[in-house]
């Protein structure tokens, strides 16, 4: 559906050459919602005005459905642009025209009849949840429902992607869930691909199925959801991950494991889906001279699957528990040796 491959885009600023984009590839299949994350400045909306046809690369090629961005003539661009819808931060209503008038802008301006537009935006308005609210102007709705004009009028030339840029970096926390609940029915839905760049790991975790992870210009981690945050490599990634999902223990506990702890190792455990920690942990119990405490457990739901994390001590002579860790590992359970 979009695909970059080695873009890099530089500017020229009166301090010198800002390399906005390096080297980077990435591929979005159709039906996916594709979360890029990064802090600010790190390249993120330099890479959604490029598949938007807005900027060209400096270097590399920008594909949308099969076709160079960078290189359509304005009449293809035109055409290809009523194939991508885009969501905004700041929702760019009109705040002089009607909700009615904002979602049927880009029918007007495609010269539908009447009719038509009369039907699509009611349509639309429904689907997200606005039908009673076609007359009202912008400054008469809150932010989650200026958002979700902004999102019916994205909808209205029937894209079949949508960019999101921080669509919910304005809103408070429940109305970012309805946000992404209504987002996450229309890929469902109308299949419709999204691409969403967010410096919240939270969208990332309740929407998205694969990740793209950017740091001054680069894609430094990439990947499904679940692989991503069942098992970060780089620090930025780590410390994106440790914002949604919890996997330490406090400290008084630390303090105390610390003065208490002798012929004991402590684990950190993660599994992706359903293999049972219960049935490991009876499991070692069983089969090795051990003793098993739980300390921590956590299960964080993904948008396709499932992660736990299960902080666990283990007691017992350094052979047995070495017995014992190799078994884990054995089943395939991602684990780390932590450091107190
Ligand atoms: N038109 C431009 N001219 C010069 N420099 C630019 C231009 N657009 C972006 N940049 C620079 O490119 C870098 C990447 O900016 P970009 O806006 O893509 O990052 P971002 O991750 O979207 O950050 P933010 O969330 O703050 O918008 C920044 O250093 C920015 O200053």
């Amino acid at each position: 559906m979009i695909q970059l491959l080695d873009v890099s885009k530089t500017f020229e600023s009166k301090a010198g050459k800002v390399h906005a984009l390096k080297h980077v590839n990435m591929t979005i299949e159709e039906g996916d919602v594709f979360g890029v994350i990064g802090f600010s400045g790190a390249g993120k909306s330099t890479l959604i005005r490029l598949v938007n046809g807005l900027e060209k690369p400096t270097n590399g090629r920008v594909f949308v459905k099969g076709q160079e961005m960078g290189e359509l003539p304005k009449s293809h661009l035109r055409k290809m642009r009523k194939e991508i819808g885009m969501v905004f931060q700041q929702f760019n209503l009109l705040n002089a025209k009607t909700v009615y008038a904002n979602v049927a802008m880009p029918l007007v301006l495609d010269k539908i009849p009447k009719q038509d537009i009369q039907k699509r935006v009611m349509r639309l308005l429904e689907y997200v949840g606005l039908e009673d609210k076609a007359d009202a102007y912008p400054n008469e709705l809150s932010g989650g429902q200026k958002q979700r004009v902004g999102i019916a009028r994205a909808l209205a030339t029937n894209p079949s992607i949508l960019l999101c840029d921080e669509a919910t970096s304005a809103l408070d926390p429940k109305t970012t869930l309805s946000i992404l609940e209504l987002l996450k029915k229309i890929n469902h839905e109308l299949n419709i691909t999204i691409l969403i760049i967010t410096h919240e790991m939270n969208v990332i975790k309740n929407i998205c199925n694969k990740v793209a992870v950017m740091e001054d210009g680069a894609v430094i981690e990439e990947g499904k959801v679940i692989d991503v945050f069942g098992n970060p490599q780089k620090e930025v990634t780590k410390d994106f991950v440790k914002t949604v999902i919890d996997d330490t223990l406090p400290e008084g506990m630390m303090k105390k494991l610390k003065r208490d702890r002798s012929n004991s190792s402590i684990l950190r455990l993660k599994t992706i889906g359903d293999y049972g920690k219960n049935a490991l942990l009876s499991e070692i119990n069983k089969e090795f001279d051990i003793t098993t405490h739980i300390l921590f457990a956590s299960v964080s739901e993904l948008r396709e699957n499932t992660l736990s994390i299960v902080i666990v001590e283990i007691e017992g002579t350094p052979i047995e528990r070495e017995r014992a860790l190799a078994h884990i590992q054995s089943k395939g359970i991602l684990y780390e040796r932590m450091e107190l």
